[in-house]
């Protein structure tokens, strides 16, 4: 039911922070310590996944006070038909009677926060119900050098870069597999793309959810999608606007909401996701044997892994967390009377899907 609103209820928007950040950065992580922080906020959060099997979903923790809703995949940042589910979500979200506190939107880790931020002003009327707090960016404090670096990127953009460049705050996280001397290079590093943005660090994104929820940086960003009317202030979460220029290898900021589902940039072309589901058990052994290798072997390239597996003989679910050659394959939630199935994503640069596939068959239990 579509209930008039309001005039206080007009008013009030709902503000909603867009959390961004590469291939495994901790976004997840943060999503499952803001949904269990006890912080009196209503929150709901809206996923959006690169991959294709999806395996987000399974690893936010369930929880009784916030809720959480799927966009459908594909990288929100350049797909249509995905920026206009995110419209439809965040509209049953506002037309909900018991309003919520704070949406946030966890983008995929490839995804240009930018477009996803413009469908906030330009779908009305989306944008006189929510108010874009801030776009977070989380970046890895021992990945994400690697990934600024990009050589391989030619005439695409560095979706690594356009995150912090389009960022009010950026969260150091996993400062605990660095030293101090690395975290102030990296941060002497973001300076450089974003002068204003305030840095914060974290480790397991543990923060204090007021240095990133209810930052009020609207009205730059307003003015940084330069549809504003003048008054934005270019106080403290003001943009740097020529950073991005720098960095914009062929966006058309301006042209995303074409009704196609074109991209309008470039992702690296080479960076793709190979995905497998099977009503199927793996060999523990096996399995952990194949881990090994893959990190030996293509620990470069293979950005992230995910899976959640059904392990012979175990009653537990098996989760498998892969961030370049840190992996972590353990166990957690049992399965109950849940079928029981196998399923991994693998998102990276050239990867070879036969190769995968049949090393992955080879895993499979008896
Ligand atoms: N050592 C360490 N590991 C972390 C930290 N934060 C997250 N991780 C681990 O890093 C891996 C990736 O974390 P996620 O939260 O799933 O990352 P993400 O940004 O959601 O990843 P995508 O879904 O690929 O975009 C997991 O294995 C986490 O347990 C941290 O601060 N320190």
């Amino acid at each position: 039911m579509n209930a008039p609103l309001t005039a206080s209820r007009a008013t009030r928007k709902i503000p909603v922070t867009i959390l961004t950040g590469f291939l495994g950065a901790g976004k997840t992580t943060l999503l499952n310590y803001i949904l269990h922080e006890n912080h009196g906020r209503k929150i709901a959060v809206i996923e959006n996944e690169f991959g294709e099997v999806g395996i987000d979903g399974d690893l936010v923790l369930a929880s009784e006070t916030e809720e959480i809703y799927e966009m459908v995949n594909g990288c929100v940042c350049c797909t249509a038909t995905v920026r206009e589910d995110l419209v439809r979500i965040v509209r049953q979200l506002v037309e909900r009677p018991d309003r919520l506190d704070h949406i946030l939107v966890e983008t995929s880790g490839l995804a240009d926060p930018y477009p996803v931020a413009q469908t906030f002003f330009i779908d009305d009327p989306i944008s006189r119900e929510v108010n874009l707090d801030a776009i977070v960016a989380m970046v890895d404090a021992k990945h994400i050098g690697a990934h600024l670096d990009d050589i391989r990127l030619d005439g695409v953009d560095n979706q690594a870069v356009d995150q912090i460049v389009c960022a009010d705050r950026v969260v150091i996280n996993k400062v605990d597999l660095v030293d101090e001397a690395d975290v102030a290079a990296l941060s002497e590093r973001i300076r450089g793309l974003n002068a204003t943005a305030e840095i914060v660090t974290s480790s397991y994104a543990r923060i204090d959810l007021t240095s990133i929820l209810g930052l009020g940086a609207f009205e730059a960003t307003r003015k940084l999608m330069e549809i504003g009317d003048g008054s934005g202030h270019s106080g403290e979460h003001a943009h740097d606007h020529h950073a991005h220029d720098e960095h914009d290898h062929g966006h058309d900021h301006h042209d995303h909401h074409d009704h196609d589902d074109e991209p309008d940039h470039l992702h690296d072309p080479s960076v793709g996701s190979v995905g497998i589901a099977v009503d199927a058990e793996v060999d523990l052994a096996a399995f952990e044997r194949w881990i090994a290798e893959l990190r030996e072997t293509h620990g470069e390239d293979l950005f992230r892994m995910k899976g959640i597996l059904a392990v012979k003989g175990e009653d537990d679910r098996y989760v498998l967390q892969g961030v370049h050659s840190l992996i972590e394959f353990r166990p957690a939630q049992p399965w109950n009377t849940e079928p029981r199935s196998s399923r991994l994503v693998f998102i990276g640069r050239d990867l070879d899907r036969t190769a995968l596939n049949e090393r992955f068959a080879a895993c499979l239990a008896d």
